[in-house]
C-alpha cells in the first residue's frame, strides 16, 4: 500500500528548491525493519521522478524502496550530533569503524529538530552520491531550519552553498568557474607572491617576539581573498575594518537565536553583511564602469563582471555579491587552518622540511624565483605536503546532500528528503590503502612520501575539497595559495614552531596555543649551522663558551632531544681573551 501523501507527491512534479520539510523527515524508528537486499534493482526509481517521503520500513514504503534493505543504524549522543554533525568527532567515527565491513552505509537516529541521515562509510559509495548530483537525484543539503537557516540569510540566496535547485546551481557555477580556472589563477600568482612575501617579511619583523602562526595565517588569508577578489591590494585600515564585519559576520552564523535585537550577535551580523554587501557592490558598478570604457578589470570580481555564457547570460550584482560573501567564507579559515597545520607538521618532521627545501632549489634552478603555473606544477613534494596535511586533518569534516527521490545506493534503498552525509574526515582516516597499515604508512602517520606513489596520487577516499556538481569551487586557487607559501618560507626562512599544544576542534582543529612561531633568514641559520660544523671538526681546540641559537625541545622515546641539534659557534679561547688591538 503506498504512503497516503506518497500517492498525491508522486506523480506531481515538485522543485527541488522548495521541498516541504514535512515530507523530508522520516519517523525515527520506523526503519529498522531489513528488507531483503536485492541486487539487480534498477539505481534510479523506475515508477517516477518526483519527490515523495517514502518512509524506508515503514509498511506504507513504495514498492521500489520495499525491494531495497534498509541500513542499521548508530547511536551518537544527539548532543554531540548537534555540535559535530559536520566535523564528525572521533565517536562518531568509531561507530562508522564498527559497521565498516559489515555494512557500508549507516544511519544516524533521529533527534528533535533533525532529519535522520544517511552515511555512506567508503569512498566508492560517497563517490556513487556525488554522481547522482549533475542528474539532481541529490542536492545541497543544508537543512533550512536551525543554524544551517542562518547561511542562507547571510549569505544570500543566490550563494552556491544555499541554491538547491541544481538547474540553478549549475547555471550560476558556470558563470562563476572561469574565474577560479587555470587561466584567472595565473593571471593572480604575481599579487599571491607579492602578498605572501609580504606577510612572512612581517612575521620575520617581529623578531623574538615571533607571531601566533594561526591568528597570523587568518591575516594572511583574509588578505589573499580580499586582494584576489578586488583585483589590488587593501589598504591596512580598511582590510581591518572589513576582517571585523567579516568576523560579525560569520559570529552571526552561530548566533541563535536568530532574532535581530540591537546589539545581539544576529544583529551585529545583520548589519556587517549589510556593510559587506554594500563595498561588493560599488566594487560591482566601479568594474562595470571600467569595462564599459574599455579597461581590464582585474580579479575575481572583474571577471565576474565580464563573465557571459554560450546564451549571453550575465550575472546580476545581487548574485555576484551573494558569492563574494561565500568566497570570503570559503576561501579563508579552511586554507588557513591547513596551513597551520602544515607548519606544525614541517616543525614536527625536520626531514620533510628539508626535502621541500631540496625541492625548491630543484625548482629554482629549473624555472627561476618566480612562482609561475609551471613552477607550482614542478612542486611535486609541495603538493605532497599539502595533500598530507588535507589527509590527516582535512578541514572540511562531512559534506551534506539531500535526496530529492528515492534512489539505490549500494542495494540499500535511499528514501526521498533523506539527508545524506558524506564524512569526508572518516573517509580519509579509513582509506583502504593504508587503513591497516604499521610504521610510516600508519593513517596518523605524517608521511608526504604516501602521496607521491602511483596509488597514492590517485585520490581514492581523499576528498577534502568534496565533490560533484558542487566540488570545491577554490581548490585549485587554494592549493596555489598554499603552495605558494610553503615554497617561500622553504626557500628564505627557518623557524621554531612550538607544536606542544592541545589541537582544538573548530573548522577543522586549532591550536590552543595559537602556535607560536619565530621565524628568520634561512641564510643565517645555515650560516650559523656552518659555522658550529666547522668548529665541532676542530674538537681538540679550547672554545669559548657556547653561544646557543634557538631551542626547541622535541618529544622522543628516549628522554627529550633538540630539534635543532643545538648549533653552537665556537671560537679559539685565545683569540677571545687577547686584548682589542689598539
Ligand atoms: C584548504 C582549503 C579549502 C578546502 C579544504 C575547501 C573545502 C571545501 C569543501 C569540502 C566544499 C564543499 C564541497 C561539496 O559540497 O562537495 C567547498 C565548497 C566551496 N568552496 Fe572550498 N575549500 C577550500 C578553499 C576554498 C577557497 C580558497 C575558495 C575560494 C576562493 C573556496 C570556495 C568554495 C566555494 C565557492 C564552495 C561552494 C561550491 C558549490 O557549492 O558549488 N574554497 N570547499
Amino acid at each position: 500500500m503506498m504512503h497516503p501523501l506518497n500517492s498525491k507527491l508522486l506523480c506531481k512534479q515538485q522543485p527541488v528548491a522548495s521541498v516541504p520539510r514535512s515530507h523530508v523527515a522520516r519517523p525515527a524508528g520506523a526503519s529498522r525493519r531489513v528488507i531483503a537486499r536485492t541486487a539487480d534493482v534498477p539505481l534510479h526509481h523506475p515508477h517516477h521522478d518526483s519527490l515523495g517521503s517514502a518512509d524506508a520500513g515503514d509498511e506504507s514504503r513504495c514498492p521500489f524502496l520495499q525491494a531495497l534493505r534498509t541500513p542499521p543504524m548508530v547511536n551518537m549522543p544527539w548532543l554531540q550530533r548537534v555540535k559535530y554533525q559536520v566535523f564528525a568527532p572521533a565517536q562518531y567515527q568509531a561507530q562508522v569503524l564498527k559497521g565498516r565491513g559489515e555494512h557500508t552505509i549507516v544511519q544516524g537516529p533521529r533527534q528533535p529538530g533533525f532529519n535522520s541521515f544517511f552515511m555512506p562509510a567508503t569512498g566508492e559509495l560517497a563517490k556513487a552520491v556525488f554522481a547522482e548530483e549533475p542528474g539532481g537525484t541529490i542536492t545541497q543539503g543544508l537543512a533550512e531550519k536551525g543554524g544551517f537557516r542562518a547561511f542562507g540569510t547571510l549569505l544570500g540566496e543566490d550563494s552556491l552553498l544555499v541554491v538547491k535547485d541544481p538547474a540553478r546551481h549549475a547555471y550560476l557555477r558556470a558563470l562563476l568557474q572561469p574565474a577560479f580556472g587555470p587561466d584567472a589563477i595565473a593571471s593572480y600568482l604575481p599579487d599571491i607572491e607579492a602578498l605572501v612575501s609580504r606577510h612572512l617579511a612581517t612575521w620575520q619583523a617581529s623578531g623574538q617576539a615571533g607571531v601566533k602562526a594561526y591568528g597570523a595565517l587568518k591575516m594572511l588569508t583574509f588578505d589573499f581573498i580580499l586582494q584576489i577578489v578586488m583585483g589590488r591590494s587593501i589598504p591596512e585600515q580598511q582590510l581591518q575594518h572589513l576582517g571585523g564585519l567579516f568576523s560579525s559576520l560569520t559570529a552571526g552564523l552561530v548566533a541563535w537565536p536568530y532574532i535581530d535585537i540591537p546589539f545581539t550577535p544576529w544583529h551585529k551580523a545583520l548589519a556587517a553583511r549589510e556593510e559587506l554587501c554594500g563595498f561588493f557592490l560599488a566594487g560591482c558598478a566601479q568594474a562595470r564602469q571600467a569595462l564599459a570604457a574599455g579597461q581590464a578589470v582585474p580579479g575575481i570580481l572583474g571577471r565576474l563582471v565580464a563573465a557571459v555564457d554560450e546564451q549571453g547570460n550575465r550575472l546580476t550584482d545581487q548574485e555576484i555579491t551573494h558569492n563574494l560573501l561565500l568566497v570570503l567564507l570559503a576561501g579563508h579559515d579552511t586554507s588557513s587552518t591547513t596551513l597551520t597545520r602544515a607548519l606544525a607538521n614541517l616543525q614536527d618532521h625536520p626531514r620533510v622540511l628539508q626535502r621541500l627545501r631540496q625541492e625548491q632549489q630543484q625548482v629554482v634552478a629549473r624555472h627561476g624565483g618566480r612562482i609561475s603555473s609551471d613552477a607550482l606544477k614542478d612542486m611535486r613534494y609541495a603538493d605532497a605536503v599539502v595533500r598530507e596535511t588535507l589527509r590527516r586533518d582535512p578541514v572540511v569534516g562531512a559534506v551534506i546532500r539531500v535526496a530529492t527521490r528515492d534512489f539505490a545506493l549500494g542495494g540499500y534503498g535511499v528514501p526521498a528528503g533523506t539527508n545524506v552525509l558524506l564524512p569526508l574526515r572518516t573517509l580519509a582516516e579509513t582509506d583502504p590503502r593504508w587503513l591497516h597499515s604499521t610504521g610510516d604508512l600508519a593513517p596518523a602517520a605524517f608521511n608526504p612520501d604516501r602521496m607521491m606513489t602511483p596509488e597514492g596520487a590517485k585520490p581514492g577516499q581523499l576528498m577534502p575539497f568534496g565533490g560533484g556538481a558542487r566540488y570545491c569551487l577554490g581548490a585549485a586557487l587554494a592549493m596555489a595559495e598554499m603552495k605558494t607559501f610553503l615554497a617561500l618560507l622553504a626557500r628564505q626562512y627557518a623557524f621554531q614552531a612550538d607544536t606542544a599544544t592541545e589541537w582544538k576542534p573548530a573548522l577543522g582543529y586549532y591550536p590552543a596555543n595559537g602556535l607560536p612561531l619565530v621565524l628568520s633568514q634561512l641564510q643565517q641559520q645555515q650560516q650559523q649551522q656552518q659555522a658550529a660544523a666547522a668548529c665541532s671538526s676542530s674538537s681538540s681546540r679550547r672554545c669559548e663558551q657556547p653561544q646557543r641559537v634557538g631551542c626547541n625541545y622535541m618529544r622522543s622515546a628516549l628522554g627529550y632531544y633538540l630539534a635543532n641539534g643545538l648549533p653552537l659557534v665556537l671560537s679559539q679561547l685565545q683569540q677571545q681573551q687577547q686584548p682589542a688591538a689598539v
